[in-house]
């Protein structure tokens, strides 16, 4: 699985088609759907799922280029979270939560919420590789930041991403937290999960914190 820095990467803007979140039963009740977590959701999907799948998408690489002024920035210090581009190499790793019955509805309005109204995604349907079973992918829903909503902030070094997210932090906590439990989720994939554009954001915010404590001493 090819990883490159996002410097090297040109990667393109995903279009944002927003499929019919649920295949409806006959009597219209939604039955099942697999919902995509990539970012905060791998930790804190907040919504109730009768089953989840560590495992991968293929053509889509994470960066740290959608801004947030709610759950992990300000108007003033705005935050950097994830979103996914399309990259034909890109392979980007998450959790994905099965919902069923009234689950669906539950988790769909939720999300809408925290993820639409206050994050500026979109919905886009995913090919999931479950890890332990990836002749059997799932068609997942994921969120999906493109950069057309308001809040993108697209490229910018990893240095200058690192920075950025040491002086933010909104309504669900500090940038930092963010950053780090997804780095302590990728560690938990194992070796075969890479994230090159992660792990240089997460190496810069330790030279940086590096160099201010021997600038202490
Ligand atoms: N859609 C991605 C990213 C989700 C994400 O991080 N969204 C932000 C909205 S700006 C969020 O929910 N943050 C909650 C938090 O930071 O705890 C995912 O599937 O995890």
């Amino acid at each position: 699985m090819k990883q490159e820095s996002a410097a090297q990467t040109t990667l393109s803007p995903s279009p944002s088609p927003a499929p019919s979140p649920q295949r409806p039963r006959e009597d219209g009740d939604p039955q099942s759907l697999w919902i995509f977590g990539y970012g905060s959701l791998v930790w804190r999907p907040d919504f109730s799922y009768s089953d989840s799948r560590v495992g991968f998408v293929r053509g889509y690489s994470r960066r740290f280029w959608q801004g947030d002024t709610f759950h992990r920035g300000s108007e003033k210090m705005p935050g950097r979270v994830v979103t996914l581009l399309e990259d034909r190499e890109g392979c980007t790793w998450g959790v994905a939560y099965q919902v069923q019955g009234e689950q669906v509805s539950e988790a769909l309005k939720y999300l809408n919420v925290r993820e639409a109204v206050l994050g500026g995604y979109d919905t886009k349907e995913v090919t999931f590789y479950p890890q332990d079973t990836p002749d059997q992918p799932l068609t997942a829903l994921a969120y999906v930041a493109t950069p057309q909503n308001p809040g993108y902030l697209g490229p910018a070094s990893e240095e200058a991403i690192a920075t950025q997210i040491l002086g933010s932090q909104g309504f669900s906590g500090h940038n930092l937290e963010y950053l780090l439990r997804l780095a302590d989720f990728m560690q938990l994939c194992g070796p075969q999960a890479q994230d090159e554009h992660l792990e240089a954001i997460v190496d810069a915010v330790g030279s940086y914190l590096t160099k201010q404590a021997v600038a202490l001493v």
